[in-house]
């Protein structure tokens, strides 16, 4: 498996640059994480990498291969997106949604191999139990955790995930994480996810990239780019950076000495 890079890409939404000159790896067998404030262009990026967007400069490149339109396609059999607005009109079950995951190679028919593959994948993702549920039926964290198991169903060799457990509680956001984790690397797949929680983050990054005002502003390991000066600079917020029993990272933010509401 080769490397996915981004080299000198610059990136426009409208006006607004999101990359300029950004170049970036990622490696087979390793979970990479994009931080940054809203609007800061994560989700620009991955769909970049989707071939969504065109940048308007540098090449997006995975081993000898480029993004180009006329790869597009080729492009797309390798990756499983998630996107970060999962809305569905579809009235559909649970089981059915996972399964749209191979419907490319399928032509509409689902073999027992598949159906088996999709009730293990639905199972992993605790959800086994809703398989027969129209998927408008589910609350948003099931339909997320559908999503995902679609996605992984697809058992693609780059897995790009926009804000995954954005509606996951506690249990399930470490689920989630955990099977990417796992399965980055059993399959040698290169992960990349977006996520909000920088603690979370640095659970389970091999490498956290941090932008914000259309520059990149630190990649590397969370104890390299979760310091305290930089997380305040580029969000905003006054933090303290913690030590969790594991040794990872914890940010925390400091609560801003307001003015009492009742003087
Ligand atoms: N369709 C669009 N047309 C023009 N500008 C857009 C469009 N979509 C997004 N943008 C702008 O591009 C910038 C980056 O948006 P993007 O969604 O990539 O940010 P993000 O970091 O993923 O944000 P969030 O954390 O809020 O999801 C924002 O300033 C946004 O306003």
């Amino acid at each position: 498996m080769n490397d996915l890079t981004l080299q000198d890409i610059t990136l426009f939404r409208g006006k607004h640059c999101v990359a300029r000159d950004l170049s970036l790896k990622f490696e087979p067998g390793k979970v990479h994480v994009i931080l940054g404030p809203n609007g800061a262009g994560k989700s620009s990026l991955l769909r970049a990498l989707f071939g969504e967007f065109w940048p308007q400069a540098g090449r997006i490149a995975h081993g000898e291969g480029y993004l180009t339109r006329e790869t597009l396609r080729q492009w797309r059999k390798a990756i499983g997106y998630m996107p970060q607005d999962t809305a569905l009109e579809a009235s559909l079950t649970a089981l059915e949604v996972v399964l749209l995951g191979r419907m490319d190679e399928l032509s509409f028919h689902v073999d027992d191999a598949t159906l088996h593959a999709a009730a293990n994948t639905m199972e992993a993702a605790g959800i086994a139990h809703l398989a027969s549920h129209d998927i408008l039926s589910l609350s948003g964290g099931q339909r997320q955790l559908a999503l995902f198991a679609q996605v992984l169903l697809r058992d693609p060799d780059i897995l790009l995930l926009d804000e995954p457990v954005s509606a996951l509680d506690m249990h399930h956001q470490q689920k989630l994480l955990d099977i990417v984790h796992r399965e980055t690397r059993a399959r040698n797949r290169i992960s990349i996810l977006i996520l909000h929680d920088l603690s979370l983050a640095a659970q389970y990054a091999d490498q956290l990239i941090l932008i914000g005002d259309g520059e990149l502003k630190a990649a590397g390991s969370p104890a390299e780019v979760l310091k305290a000066d930089l997380i305040s600079r580029t969000y905003g917020v006054d933090v303290e950076i913690l030590t969790d029993s594991a040794g990872a990272p914890v940010v925390r933010p400091l609560r801003t000495p307001h003015a009492t509401l009742h003087p």
